[in-house]
């Protein structure tokens, strides 16, 4: 592959609904778009997960343009590409930035799987021909209101629920559920909110069967969820915490978790995702693939990777509609009976719509290989 242009764009989509969590509010999302072009005319698309302010982790899209343009995508003109994990080798000498280093990888292994004619899913090794979809529904305004909500996305078929919880928003809220809905597939995500002092309160989780409790402790900890994983029955799964196979590796081997939520923004790419899914496929630890509201190229992204055997858990995967009015790829991510079908065109397997996107797009910046990034 000889990559001769990159353009990256940051545009802005208005989410439908306001999404809460225990550390913030999204109503709309600026995204950066990476698109690598190829001299045989290809183009290969991703996004960067990055969000406006760093609370969910140290990047922001304003980190991401300066990091992209002087550090990351230099490294594609260094010599051309036989297959997009030699991206990831030319990226370790970035430290962090997994959301950038993810955003320009995953756009190169769209990009190889065009040109093989392949699609993504294939060219990462996956199996699964269709994925079981869970849906993220945020801190709302009222109990009531949760379960209304929990009420209609069960009807649509969804295979999982997952509900945020905070301090003062848990106990109370998950009893509320499972006098509801004694039955369905429950989770709870803390971001963080909890420490080892909740100890005793979290323990109260236990009598919900719930599936897993997500990163209830700090975004930068194994070494306490391995002691709280050991007080509670209800199996740990940690988001925020896993930024490398490394990070995952340890966690598994201390006890900190027993299942891995997969987000391959947060880990810098596809090339990591299959290191740790082999890691957990030999582990037996259980994976699902994370959100972080993504639009449909990142969503498209993220069914590629729902299909590798060890995702054995619904992900946050819902469709397009459930996020955005409009999506920029077509066809849309569409769900029937809480399941995606996944496509076997080329590449991500939906088509870009990039005159959509250039209308919502607030800045845009063209590299060629012979100009100086
Ligand atoms: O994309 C989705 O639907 C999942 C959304 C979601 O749960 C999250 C999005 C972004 C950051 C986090 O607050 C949270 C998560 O922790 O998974
Ligand atoms: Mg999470």
């Amino acid at each position: 592959m000889n990559i001769t242009k990159v353009v990256v764009r940051q545009m802005k989509m208005g989410l439908k609904h306001p999404f809460t969590t225990s550390v913030g509010t999204e109503q709309y999302k600026d995204v950066i778009l990476v698109e690598v072009q190829s001299e045989n005319g290809y183009s290969g698309w991703a996004e960067s997960v990055a969000i406006n302010e760093p609370i969910y982790n140290e990047e922001t899209v304003h980190t991401n343009w300066p990091i992209m343009k002087q550090f990351l995508l230099p490294k594609l003109w260094e010599a051309s590409l036989t297959h997009p994990s030699e991206i990831a080798i030319r990226f370790e000498s970035v430290r962090g930035n997994f959301n950038a280093k993810a955003a320009v990888e995953q756009a190169v292994w769209d990009l190889y799987a065009k040109e093989k004619g392949i699609s993504l899913k294939e060219a990462l090794g996956g199996e699964y021909t269709q994925i079981q979809v869970g849906v993220s529904i945020g801190i709302t305004d009222s109990i009531d209101k949760l379960i209304g909500k929990i009420d209609s996305h069960t009807k649509k078929g969804y295979k999982r629920i997952k509900v945020k919880i905070m301090p003062g928003w848990d106990v109370d809220v998950l009893a509320a559920i499972r006098k509801k809905f004694p039955d369905i597939e429950l989770m709870a995500d803390a971001n963080c909110a909890y420490t080892l002092q909740d100890v005793k309160h979290l323990q109260k989780l236990d009598s919900f069967n719930l599936t897993m409790i997500e990163q209830p402790l700090a975004h930068d900890d194994i070494i306490d969820h391995a002691v709280l994983q050991r007080l509670l029955k209800t199996p740990i799964c940690l988001d925020e915490s896993l930024h490398t196979y490394e990070d995952v590796r340890k966690a598994v081997n201390l006890g900190s978790c027993r299942i891995v939520n997969l987000k391959v923004g947060r880990v810098g790419g596809l090339t990591e995702t299959l290191k740790i899914h082999e890691f957990c496929r030999e582990k037996g630890v259980p994976m699902w693939c994370g959100g972080m509201l993504e639009t449909g190229i990142g969503r498209a992204h993220n069914v590629a990777l729902s299909t590798l055997s060890q995702f054995t858990y619904p992900g946050d995967t819902a469709p397009s509609s459930h996020y955005w009015k409009k999506d920029i790829i077509t066809p849309e991510v569409t769900m029937e009976n809480g399941v995606i079908q996944v496509p076997e065109k080329p590449g991500i397997g939906y088509e870009v719509d990039v005159d959509y996107i250039d209308s919502l797009t607030d800045r845009k910046e063209v590299f060629t290989r012979d100009q100086d990034a």
